[in-house]
């Protein structure tokens, strides 16, 4: 068996055509989604990311503004920068970039942001609100992926779904949208005994850990639909997933590749929850 190749970047795409059309139609009603990303500090990675948040953004017809911040800047000084961005109507949607410098709580920073304008869905009110079956604001790459198995028509009723990482950004998150459609869902980490069977036990298998090419064909059942969140560099700086994607797809039904799988995806659900809460404007 050779894995189908389920590709974010694609769906990407063809996303994109769509939100184009609905930030003309916005701007038409006088309303042009605005977004902004705040960028503390020089990590190149958060650098590169930001950037290609603006670009997409450009590309779409969303206002965007990045406001970059030296990493010696307080807690007080962010809270304050919060505020200013949460009381700004061009502004639909705030972003933090992660990670903060350590001297800088991201609680108490991602809780300063107004719900409404949370398009990260980082934010407890939208996580709540997410656990007890009310999404409003989810946080993006779990809801890139639930994109991609809902375009790939992956049957998750009745599943058993196994989510590796229990994160706020992913692994919670994403075990709840399973759930929603009616997945058996398991949550494994660090401390789960015997972590190769019960992965193996997966229709559909989620890994989340951060550790390159930790997942091999031992922890996929045959057929399985594995999706890979993992952004590692190898010895040679190279980009590499959570699973060895060589042998996986030799065993695997779907399986999303590092890069261009559920990375591009993070992005397009940002753009796409921007519009969504420039859209909430008009009603
Ligand atoms: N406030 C947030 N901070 C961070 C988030 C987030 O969702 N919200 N996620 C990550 C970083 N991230 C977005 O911010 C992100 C990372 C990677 C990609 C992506 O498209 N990756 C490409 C490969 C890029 C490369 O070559 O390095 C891919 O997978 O194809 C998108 C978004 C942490 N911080």
């Amino acid at each position: 068996m050779v894995a189908t190749i389920m590709s974010g970047k694609l769906l990407s795409d063809e996303l994109n055509e769509e939100m184009k059309l609905e930030v003309i139609k916005l701007k038409e009603k006088n309303v042009t989604p605005g977004l902004v990303v705040v960028l503390v500090g020089e990590d190149s990675a958060s650098q590169t990311y930001v950037r290609n948040k603006e670009k997409r953004a450009n590309t779409l017809g969303i206002h965007s503004v990045v406001e970059k911040y030296p990493e010696k800047m307080t807690e007080m000084e962010l809270l304050r920068v919060i505020d200013r961005l949460n009381k700004d109507d061009h502004f639909h949607g705030i972003l933090v970039q992660l990670p903060l410098p350590k001297h800088i709580d991201s609680t108490k920073i991602l809780n300063a942001i107004r719900p409404e304008k949370d398009v990260d869905g980082f934010h407890p009110i939208n996580m709540g609100k997410l656990v007890i079956g009310q999404p409003e604001r989810i946080p993006c790459t779990p809801y890139g992926i639930m994109k991609l198995l809902q375009r790939y028509e992956i049957d998750i009723e009745g599943k058993n779904a196994v989510v590796i990482g229990r994160s706020n950004i992913v692994g919670k998150p994403m075990a709840q949208l399973l759930l929603m459609k009616n997945a058996t869902v398991t949550i494994a980490h660090s401390k789960t005994k015997n972590l190769a069977a019960v992965a193996k036990e997966a229709d559909i298998l989620i890994v989340a850990i951060g550790r390159g090419h930790m997942i091999t064909k031992d922890f996929v059942k045959p057929g399985a639909v594995v999706i890979d969140v993992g952004m590692n560099r190898d010895e040679n700086g190279k980009l590499i997933g959570d699973v060895k994607s060589d042998e996986v797809q030799e065993v695997a039904g779907h399986l999303t590749p590092v890069p261009k799988g559920v990375g591009p995806m993070t992005i397009t659900m940002l753009m796409y929850q921007t519009i969504e809460s420039a859209k909430e404007l008009l009603n």
